[in-house]
């Protein structure tokens, strides 16, 4: 770069007199061109003020002063892109190219007039916001949370048989979600109906609020008075794990009925499976042959038996339970629906010419079957070219689907994807008017508090939590299996450093070190290994379970008094299903997200969005109180 010397000295070309005059022009050009550009600079800012009008709606608000700011700002800019100006004129005449006598004019760019933003009615923004969601999603059923029935209540519809074991289980009322869904159910739908679909019902429930008894205790009532073993009800779900949980409760509630469940997870082989849930495969029988009446699977593995299993057929179906729906339509599991919907609608399959029952129409059509492996009524018209009467009526298709989540998606695309017919939309969410919109309902006993600290000092504030605050049970979440790892380590080496010093008195409160176990789990530990770690956290056996996301979902941990959010999660989705690990059945719990300082502003917004930010509590640890185990934890760090 170009410098202008500052004493004879300095000049690199050695003409020094030729250089000082030179400089003196310039400096008397300049001095003339700074009096106009002064001139010009002060009418410029006196445009600006006048164009940066701040319209009348925006006075006394955020905005008005963003505004004026940008005005002040506006004079910095203008001054410092006149010193520029001055640099680069400054080196064109060094390097003789600037013309004596002639001063550019200076052009001036005027700011755009902001224009108001249209005025929308609260109806013209909420019709806005509506767009495109079909009329049935747009207007639920909104069941208050407080709702609840006593078990016994005939409305519900339950056997005494089923009531008798639901009070043994400890279930002696319905909440919200159970009251509005088991009668809906029980009342319209009887197993030999297949003339009239009774409509697909999708659910919208907060975190712990019970939906899996909502389907659980209907499909049990319905399927108790069949009489031949069918599969009848399938329950689709995202994880293994989720599917071991609800395969217990449905095994809980079964006690005493001759009802059979079986999984597909892939957890077992694949023969062992199939000897599970099917008779026979030796020969094909046309209405396939069914070991099981209620199926839980999760979805990669249920598709690999429709296509590889004999005789595991979805004809006789007559529940389709999509539980944690919005996370199954998420574009990864996208495929699992195209297979089932095409296995479950006969036509397709009868017009490709392969049926959609498991096996090729021409090399078994003549088959023998008896009663046992009866086609379902509802494909028989579309198998075979059968005489009609006049008696004879359309036989529907007689599968129910039934959608479960705490964070239903609203996406019309997704929704349209599930093919629903006469669908019919129930949502747990409060009445009260005074709790403005928010987009999802979270338990009413959650308390949800947020810490700003940096990223050095989350694990000291993890332990503080569980020392100080006396947490029993609590569940940690990381953003990675590594970072779950590293945390479970920093703990284990602080406690074995510190067991020694059971009590020290800090500020006049206990603090007792050396008394938290805790334990990592993921997706890296065998099944048995996870199995054994979630039985010893419910014994309370083990305080703090570091995790990943994989349990952040559907997993009903009894004792659960905290969730921490170790790394925060950057989608509200997952945020409600992580905190949703505690205040479950109307329990009390409390959630804190520790945010570290660069974070703050995102995860705000995040809330915002969701109008939650007013929910969530933002506290202050007081360094004294971390003080104690800080000399303890900077050496095992
Ligand atoms: N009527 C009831 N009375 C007492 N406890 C109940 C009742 N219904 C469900 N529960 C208990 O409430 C807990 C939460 O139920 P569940 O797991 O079905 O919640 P969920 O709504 O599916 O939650 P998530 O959205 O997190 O999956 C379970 O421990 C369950 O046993």
């Amino acid at each position: 770069m170009f410098q202008i010397p500052r004493y004879e000295e300095e000049s690199s070309q050695g003409n020094s007199s030729l250089a000082n005059e030179r400089l003196a022009k310039i400096n008397d050009k300049f001095k003339r061109k700074r009096i106009i550009k002064e001139k010009v600079s002060k009418k410029t800012q006196a445009d600006l003020k006048k164009t940066v009008q701040v319209p009348e709606s925006h006075k006394g608000s955020a905005k008005n002063s963003e505004l004026i700011t940008n005005t002040s700002e506006n004079d910095t800019v203008l001054k410092e892109n006149e010193q520029e100006d001055e640099r680069i004129n400054l080196n064109l005449i060094h390097q003789g190219q600037y013309e004596e006598g002639h001063i550019e004019e200076i052009k001036v760019l005027h700011s755009f007039p902001t224009f108001d933003k249209p005025k929308q009615t609260p109806q013209e923004a909420a019709a806005v916001k509506l767009l495109g969601i079909p009329d049935w999603l747009a207007n639920p059923t909104v069941i208050d949370p407080e709702t609840t029935l006593p078990i016994d209540d005939s409305s519900l519809g339950l056997s005494d048989r089923l009531r008798n074991r639901c009070k043994t289980l400890g279930i002696n009322e319905c909440f919200a979600v159970q009251t509005a869904v088991i009668p809906l159910l029980v009342h319209n739908r009887r197993l030999s109906d297949v003339h009239m679909h009774p409509g697909d019902i999708c659910v919208s429930a907060p975190t712990g609020s019970g939906k899996t008894l909502a389907y659980v205790l209907p499909i049990i009532e319905i399927l108790s008075k069949r009489i031949i073993t069918r599969l009848r009800a399938l329950v689709v779900l995202p994880t293994r794990d989720l599917v071991a949980q609800v395969k217990e409760t449905f095994i809980a509630f079964c006690k005493g009925t001759t009802l059979k469940i079986g999984v597909v997870t892939g957890q077992q082989s694949f023969t062992h499976e199939q000897e599970q849930i099917v008779c026979s495969s030796a020969e094909l029988l046309m209405g396939g042959k069914s070991k099981i009446d209620i199926l839980i699977a999760t979805p990669g593995r249920l598709i690999e038996h429709l296509s590889m299993t004999p005789n595991f057929t979805l004809q006789h179906l007559r529940f389709l339970i999509i539980d944690e729906a919005d996370r199954l339509l998420n574009q990864s599991y996208q495929d699992w629906l195209i297979h089932i919907l095409k296995s479950t609608q006969q036509i397709n399959g009868v017009e490709s010419g392969k049926d959609t029952i498991g096996f090729n129409l021409d090399d078994s059509i003549g088959a023998s079957f008896n009663n046992d492996d009866a086609i379902s009524s509802s494909i028989m018209g579309a198998l075979f070219n059968l005489p009609k009467m006049d008696a004879s009526e359309t036989k529907v298709s007689a599968i129910q689907k039934l959608l479960f989540s705490a964070t239903l998606t609203r996406n019309p695309a997704k929704i349209a994807s599930l093919r629903l017919v006469k669908p019919q939309y129930i949502s747990v969410q409060s009445l009260h008017k005074d709790e403005g919109e928010t987009k999802y309902t979270l338990p009413t006993t959650l308390k949800e508090f947020m810490i700003v600290t940096s990223s050095s000092m989350k694990p000291l504030i993890v332990l503080h939590l569980l020392y100080n605050l006396h947490i029993k049970s609590a569940l940690c979440f990381t953003k990675s299996v590594d970072s779950a790892h590293r945390l479970a380590k920093l703990i284990q080496l602080f406690e074995n450093s510190n067991a020694k010093e059971s009590i020290q008195e800090n500020d006049n409160m206990i603090v007792s070190i050396g008394s938290i176990i805790a334990a990592e789990y993921s997706s890296d530990l065998t099944k048995d290994e996870r199995k054994n770690i979630l039985n010893k956290f419910k014994r309370g056996d083990i305080r703090l379970l570091i995790c990943s996301d994989l349990i952040a979902r559907g997993m009903d941990l009894d004792r659960v008094d905290t969730v921490i959010n170790y790394d925060n999660p950057i989608y509200m989705k997952k945020y409600v299903h992580r905190v949703g690990r505690t205040a479950r059945a109307g329990r009390n719990g409390d959630a804190y997200s520790l945010v570290e300082t660069q974070e703050v502003r995102y995860f705000k917004d995040m809330l915002r969005k969701a109008g939650h930010l007013d929910k969530v509590q933002n506290i202050n640890i007081k360094a004294t109180l971390l003080d104690p185990m800080k000399d303890a934890y900077q050496v095992r760090n």
